[in-house]
């Protein structure tokens, strides 16, 4: 007989991390509406259509830098100045022999010209400019089509829009974007001791936290967001909504009543209305996870305890949406190889998810735990920057050992 206080680390049916998200990858399909967005609400949405360039960009060779534009093979002779080519304003002449133009970055490298002296390396008396250095061609000069060619894919289907995707399709100058139409998510939080903020607790009430988490959760992701508050632990009320989540949504999540007490109605009731599989998985925080089908949605029934949403919320709703949304893989976060700074305590059993800070040391960077790692400890997750993730069978992990770090912030 195991102790009372081995908390069944191991359980040969749970399963695992890896094994649960292929399962709901698989069954995650895109969506295939889709809408024109204009490009400035784009942030965020994926792209139905690979973009192509119109033009070269850049359209023109124009100058990297402030100076002379000027023939390389007159070598460090002195040359008379006899225009300009600013931004927006480009010399209509030819350059010849013995001759430059006052040029400024972005400007269009006139005719006749193959390089551009720094100004910095002139020296300039009267209209006379001295180079300073020995300019070989196409020295300080973008080429046309450098960046892109005219008709060179740019963007592919299925690309994620951060700043840097929006910032190339604002360069090709294209106002809307073709992309597919956002995932509408359902949520509710369910437990009768929740209670909305602001409101004074009874005795064993808490404050409904898990739903302001999973907002803002699904906020980061651009999802059409429908909150359908908190629900009892009614097995009545508890149908009802998860019936009018399902018609309005393409995925409904909740949280609480996955595990097996007495009012963890959730197995229950989805087994009588959908789909749904429910697993013991084998990590921590997270053991209990329901996922299926319920109508057209994907349902994910996330346990209550707050880590644990977010840390299942990452692990597998996250990729699902992703794929759902049309963004072509990868759906899962990478994982960084790091040095812990200090000793981590584990048992073997379980993938455990801590919450760790990244640290700059002399020695380069270093991953510690953030202190306690229960999974109602939402303070220690709110210092955390990253999860620490320590194999199933891992036991203590040393300190100088190399742990995978996935990284919760990114910076697009
Ligand atoms: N006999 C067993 N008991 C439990 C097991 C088990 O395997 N056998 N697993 C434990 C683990 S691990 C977890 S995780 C939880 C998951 O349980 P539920 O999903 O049924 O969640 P609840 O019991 O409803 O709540 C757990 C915990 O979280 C608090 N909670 C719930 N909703 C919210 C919310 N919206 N905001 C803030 N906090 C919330 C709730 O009050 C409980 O304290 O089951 C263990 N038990
Ligand atoms: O698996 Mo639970 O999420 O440890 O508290």
């Amino acid at each position: 007989m195991a102790h009372c206080c081995s908390d069944n680390e191991y359980d040969p049916q749970a399963k695992s991390v890896a094994e649960a998200r292929e399962a709901i990858l698989a069954a995650s399909i895109p969506v295939s509406g889709r809408e024109s967005v204009p490009l400035g609400n784009a942030l965020g949405r994926v792209l139905a259509d690979d973009i192509h360039a119109p033009a070269d960009i850049p359209a023109w060779s124009n100058s990297a830098m402030d100076g002379y534009a000027l023939r390389s093979r007159d070598g460090d002779t002195a040359r008379r100045i006899i225009g300009r080519s600013f931004a927006g304003h480009p010399f209509n002449g030819t350059v010849g022999a013995g001759e430059c133009v006052r040029i400024m970055t972005g400007a269009v490298i006139p005719e006749g010209a193959d390089a551009v002296l720094v100004q910095e390396q002139a020296v300039i008396r009267d209209t006379q400019v001295y180079p300073q250095i020995l300019c070989t061609a196409g020295a300080n000069i973008r080429n046309a089509g450098e960046d892109l060619r005219a008709g060179a894919l740019a963007l592919e289907a299925g690309t994620w829009l951060r700043p840097a995707q929006i910032g190339v399709l604002a360069s090709l100058g294209i106002p809307e974007i073709p992309a597919y139409r956002r995932l509408r998510v359902a949520f509710f939080s369910t437990g009768d001791e929740l209670r909305p903020l602001g409101s004074d607790l009874g005795p064993g009430q808490i404050y409904d936290s898990n739903r302001y988490t999973l907002h803002a959760m699904l906020q980061r992701l651009g999802c059409e967001i429908l909150d359908l508050g908190r629900v009892a632990d009614d097995p009545g009320q508890l149908q009802q909504t998860l019936h009018s989540a399902a018609a309005m949504a393409d995925m409904v999540i909740t949280t609480g009543g996955v595990s097996v007490g007495d009012a963890d109605h959730i197995a229950e009731l989805l087994g009588r209305l959908g789909t749904i599989h429910f697993w013991k998985m084998n990590m921590k925080p997270g053991r209990p996870l329901a996922f299926g089908q319920l109508d057209k949605a994907t349902f994910f029934g996330l346990p209550g305890n707050p880590v644990s949403t977010v840390v299942t919320f990452y692990q597998f709703v996250r990729p699902s949406i992703l794929k759902r949304m049309g963004k072509t893989a990868p759906w899962t976060a990478p994982a960084l190889l790091l040095p812990l700074a200090e000793d981590l305590k584990k048992k073997p059993g379980r993938t455990d998810f801590q919450r760790g800070r990244l640290l700059q040391t002399p020695a380069g960077l270093q991953v510690a735990g953030v202190g306690r790692q229960a999974s109602h400890i939402m303070s220690g997750l709110s210092h955390a920057d990253c999860l620490i993730i320590l194999a199933a069978e891992a036991e203590h992990a040393k300190a100088g050992s190399l742990v995978e770090v996935q990284l919760l912030e990114g910076l697009v």
